[in-house]
């Protein structure tokens, strides 16, 4: 379901602040200042940036793992409180599931694959016993895993093939959004290609939305229509994949493509106009 929009998330005026430090040695972090996004149904928006810039922030907030400050998210046509009752927790976990970067963080290393799917499904559906080895066994298939690796503990798995239990656990609910937090990140580069195919099936297959969080440009190549560029908590562009990587209107933005590793690159110092250049 979307709103009118056709847009499945619309996040309007974020802002959030992180106070660390002793007193009299605070320091204060503006990771979302004044952030305003709407996602299409369906679509792929990456969100790029370097270390620090909000990313995950906006993820963790759009999931409700953090609190805004200020501003509103609309998901799936419904205004998400700020302070949810545990039904509207569980109706937002229903809308969208997040994906991290270390599958090692979303698997208890005592519980088998099978049990931590099957935890989500029974927290989302009421599956006998019967219907949710068989729903175990469908979603370990749809992550191109076998009904044997149901019975493996994580210790028992590769890096990939516990991306891809993690992958099974976030669609056990069903969502219609996915949030990718750098999730192909730790993966060796031919895993890493695996996995990206398997998520471009999954979004074909259940016309998912997918918000693609990634500090590496040519994996937004791969993945995703649409792309922005957050710089220390702010949207410096948005725009198509192809316009923002091979004609950036930002200086930030040719700053970090130009910084990215490809073939036949070679490093080279920033020079003091690049710098300036960005600040703009
Ligand atoms: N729980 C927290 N406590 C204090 N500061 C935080 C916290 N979470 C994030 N920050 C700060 O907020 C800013 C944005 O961090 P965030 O993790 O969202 O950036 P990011 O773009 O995802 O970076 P990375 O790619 O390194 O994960 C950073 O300055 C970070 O240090």
């Amino acid at each position: 379901m979307s709103d009118t929009t056709g847009n499945v998330i619309e996040i309007s005026a974020l802002c959030k602040e992180f106070t660390t430090g002793q007193r009299g040695r605070r320091r204060t972090v503006r990771a979302l200042d004044d952030v305003s996004l709407s996602v299409a149904d369906g679509s792929c928006l990456a969100v790029v940036g370097e270390s620090g810039s909000g990313k995950t922030t906006l993820a963790r907030v759009l999931v409700g793992l953090e609190r805004a400050d200020a501003g509103h998210v609309v998901l799936a046509g419904r205004p998400v409180a700020q302070r949810p009752r545990r039904a509207e927790r569980r109706a937002r976990a229903r809308d969208i599931q997040m994906v991290f970067q270390d599958p090692n963080g979303s698997l208890n290393r005592r519980r088998t694959a099978g049990s931590a799917i099957g935890e989500v499904l029974a927290a989302h559906h009421r599956l006998s016993g019967a219907e949710a080895r068989r729903r175990v066994d469908d979603l370990l298939d749809q992550v191109g895993l076998s009904p044997a690796h149901a019975r493996a503990l994580p210790g028992e798995l590769s890096g990939g093939q516990k991306q891809r239990i993690a992958i099974a656990r976030a669609l056990a609910a069903e969502p219609r959004v996915l949030v990718l937090d750098e999730a192909v990140a730790a993966l060796d580069v031919s895993v890493q290609a695996q996995v990206l195919n398997l998520l471009a099936e999954i979004r074909q297959a259940r016309r998912l939305t997918y918000l693609f969080i990634t500090h590496d440009l040519s994996v937004v190549r791969q993945v995703s229509e649409e792309v922005v560029v957050m710089r220390q908590g702010r949207i410096v562009e948005r725009g198509s994949t192809a316009q923002v990587l091979d004609d950036p209107g930002h200086p930030y933005t040719r700053l970090l493509r130009d910084s990215a590793p490809r073939p036949g690159w070679r490093p080279r110092r920033a020079t003091g106009t690049d710098t300036a250049e960005a600040q703009a």
